[in-house]
Parts: C-alpha cells; sequence; structure tokens
C-alpha cells in the first residue's frame, strides 16, 4: 500500500513538476529513452526474453512480444502501418534459434528462417518500463495567477485558419492548459464551425451537431435558463464524456453571464497531496450520471458510468475528471462503508475546485472562441440577465489528439 502510494505520488507529481520547469519546448520533443551507441546498453538472452540495459533502467522483452511486434514486410505493412502477421498462429513459446546485437540491433532467427530485426533504441521506446516513468502527456497545472502569469497567447482567426504554425501553437496551448482561445471569430455560427472544424471532426450529441442556446428552456436543462451554473464537466452521463467543448458567446445585452473555468487536474493533485486515500476512492468508485428529458417533444434517457478521477493503470497518470453535480445520479453502484468515504473525499476534491484561488473568470464576447478540454477543465457560470446567445460543439477527444499527433505534438 505504502509502495502504491509512492509510486502514485511519484507520477502525479511528475505531471506537475512539469509545470513548474516549463521550458517551452522541451516538452514537445518526442522523448527518446536511449541513444543510439551500443557500447550504453547491455544485453542478455534468457530462456524466455532478452534483457536490455541502458542506464538504471532494465527492459525486459518476451520473445512471443519480439515476435508479434516484428516490423519485417512479412509481418506488419508498412504503407497502411498495419500488422499483416497472424498473432494467434504464433507458438507462445516460441524461441529463436539465434540472436545477437550488431551496430545497435538485435536481430532474432526464428525457428523457421524469419528475421526480426530491431533498433535497441525503438525497442527502449516502447519497453513498458519506459511507459511506466514517462507522461503520455505533459501539462502544465495551474490555477488563477499561474494561468494569468502564463500569458498565454490567442490565435488569431485569420492566421488560425491559413497558417499550420497557428494552429500548432494553438494545440500546443490546449493539451498543456486545457483551454485555449481563438480571437477575431465571425460572430456566426458559420464560423464557429469552421474554427471547430480546423481542429478536430464535431461529436454530435443529444444537443445535435452545432447548437445555439439561449435562457428559453427549449431542452430540459438549467444551462437553457439564466440561473448561475456552478463548476461542472459536460456530458458525464456519457460513458465517454465528449472530449471537447467550444463555446462562442454570439451575443449578450444584459449583465453576469460571465464564464468560470478551473483545472480539475490541479485540484486532483491537491486532494493527492492532502490525502491519497480519497484520491483513490475518487478513482475506484464507479457513479453514473444522467439526462433524463421528457418534454418538450424530447425523448432521452442517457447514464454514463465512471469514477470521478480515470488513471491510466501502468503510469497512474490522469487523464479524466467526470464531475457534474447536477447530473450525477443515486448511488447505488459501491457498498454503504465505501459510499461515505466517497462523500468525504468529493467534499475535499469540492473544495479544492471551489478555492477562489483556482478560479479563472473571463467573459466571453463575439469573436472570442473557447476551446476547453471536458475531460480536465471544469466551466461554470454567473446568472445573467438579458438576452444571451452562446453556440458551440462538442469534439471528440480522440480526434483532437490525433490532429496533435499529425503535426508533430506529443499527446
Ligand atoms: C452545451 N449545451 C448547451 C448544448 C448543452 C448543455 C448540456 C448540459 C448538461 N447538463 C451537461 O452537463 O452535459
Ligand atoms: O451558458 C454558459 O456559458 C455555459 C452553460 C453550460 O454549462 C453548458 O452549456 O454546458
Ligand atoms: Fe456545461
Amino acid at each position: 500500500m505504502a509502495g502504491l502510494l509512492r509510486h502514485l505520488r511519484q507520477n502525479i507529481s511528475l505531471v506537475s513538476s512539469f509545470g513548474k520547469s516549463h521550458t517551452k519546448g522541451a516538452y514537445f520533443q518526442k522523448r527518446h529513452l536511449a541513444s543510439t551507441t551500443t557500447t550504453l546498453y547491455d544485453w542478455r538472452a534468457a530462456d524466455e526474453y532478452v534483457e536490455i540495459s541502458h542506464g538504471d533502467a532494465v527492459m525486459r522483452f518476451d520473445y512471443v512480444w519480439l515476435r508479434d511486434t516484428c516490423r519485417s514486410a512479412a509481418s506488419y505493412n508498412p504503407k497502411t502501418s498495419q500488422r499483416i502477421l497472424d498473432t494467434a498462429s504464433i507458438d507462445l513459446n516460441i524461441r529463436p534459434a539465434q540472436t545477437k546485437v550488431t551496430d545497435g540491433h538485435l536481430s532474432l532467427t526464428w525457428p523457421d528462417g524469419h528475421v526480426t530485426s530491431y533498433s535497441l533504441s525503438w525497442l527502449a521506446e516502447h519497453s513498458h518500463q519506459a511507459k511506466t516513468r514517462t507522461v503520455l502527456q505533459p501539462r502544465v497545472l495551474w490555477n488563477r495567477d499561474t494561468y494569468d502569469a502564463a500569458q498565454v497567447p490567442s490565435a488569431r482567426w485569420e492566421e488560425f485558419m491559413s497558417s499550420e504554425a497557428e494552429l500548432r501553437s494553438f494545440v500546443q496551448n490546449f493539451l498543456l492548459y486545457g483551454i485555449a482561445f481563438v480571437d477575431g471569430v465571425p460572430a456566426s455560427v458559420e464560423a464557429t464551425e469552421a474554427v471547430s472544424e480546423r481542429v478536430s471532426i464535431i461529436r454530435e450529441t443529444l444537443y445535435g451537431r452545432m447548437w445555439s442556446f439561449t435562457s428559453d428552456l427549449s431542452r430540459g436543462d438549467t444551462a437553457y435558463t439564466t440561473q448561475a451554473l456552478d463548476r461542472h464537466t459536460d456530458t458525464t452521463y456519457l460513458h465517454e464524456p465528449c472530449g471537447v467543448q467550444v463555446f462562442h458567446c454570439l451575443q449578450h445585452e444584459g449583465t453576469g453571464g460571465r464564464t468560470l473555468l478551473v483545472d480539475g487536474f490541479h485540484a486532483a493533485h491537491a486532494v493527492l497531496e492532502e490525502s491519497p486515500e480519497s484520491f483513490q476512492v475518487l478513482g475506484r468508485v464507479p457513479i453514473r450520471h444522467e439526462n433524463i428529458e421528457a418534454e418538450g417533444g424530447h425523448r432521452n434517457h442517457l447514464v454514463g458510468t465512471g469514477p470521478v478521477l480515470s488513471a491510466h493503470p501502468w503510469n497512474r497518470e490522469l487523464y479524466m475528471i467526470r464531475y457534474n453535480n447536477y447530473d450525477r445520479a443515486p448511488i447505488d453502484t459501491a457498498p454503504p462503508e465505501e459510499v461515505r468515504r466517497w462523500y468525504a473525499a468529493h467534499r475535499l476534491l469540492t473544495a479544492r475546485l471551489r478555492d477562489p484561488g483556482n478560479e479563472l473568470w473571463v467573459k466571453l464576447t463575439p469573436g472570442r472562441v473557447v476551446f476547453i478540454d471536458n475531460w480536465r477543465v471544469l466551466h461554470g457560470r454567473d446568472s445573467f440577465t438579458g438576452l444571451r446567445r452562446v453556440c458551440g460543439c462538442y469534439l471528440p477527444r480522440d480526434d483532437l489528439l490525433s490532429t496533435a499527433r499529425a503535426l508533430g505534438l506529443l499527446a
């Protein structure tokens, strides 16, 4: 238990320490765990695996994995980046007839004569050990002061739509901070759609593809009123909540209606520091959220299940927070003693999320489009008076990450 907690803390703090030692550029280089000079590697062939040592890393590759992962033309098609080899046909006890390392390459000759070759640096990069030591997505956790101090630039509509460099730096900022802005966008649904499609495909939901809403209760949800909305993430009632939310306030003649943004990972990190047990409970207890509409021509009953905090099991890196107290369903997915612990943990997380120092308030105005990482950053709004119309859409997370990788970013 103590070991696991230490492990948790190390890995989560890795995420935040990226913030402290934030030097732009270093984030976006592809990490190479190993140099290609063979002299830096030690290797040894055992009965069931090859072991490669590099620095203090000892990496183990089982033979069945080495056969399955073979990148030769007969096993893998580089044109489609797809496997050809039928994995189920590999003898699970396969052993190479010959194993050697020359010029920084491991080569294995299998009993049927087929030769598989890997560069040691490629193997090191694809080792389980490397994965447990690195974060998938470097992030800068923020509160109001650190976000303000970072002076993250907004993208400009014209450049954003035409220049790949502008798009790339926008996506970079989105990945690091979980929010990013585009300024100078024409105040229309069409332009908002164009700006969104520049980043990814649009995710259609029960609210449609592009939506535009005002306080007319046209849907059975508090968003369609003038009331304040406390911080939350959207679409928690989907098993896979929408990855990104795009907002563009097209019109507001009245008072209030400011947008609240809170870095959920920063708050979760504070919980981990204060109470690792609470952090674990929030990652362990599956809860449900629901969206029920039975009036006004809409018939929906969506239910999504998942914990408040989700982390990758191999490195304990946080990748999603689900937090919506409006849409949360009765908790019947855990025994009473666990539920009691969950409420205490939820209270602590809520306190951190409500810390005024963590609140970033912005007034969205026509022309300023915000992209919010709905798996990380919570949003809310002030109550307001007067006519206010907001449009936007949701984007699937995978497709935004795909764009990021295609632009050469680490995601
Ligand atoms: C954004 N838009 C106005 C279309 C929908 C609002 C959905 C609100 C819902 N309670 C949720 O959190 O998902
Ligand atoms: O009105 C707003 O600014 C945001 C409302 C909201 O939370 C939503 O539409 O998801
Ligand atoms: Fe919302």
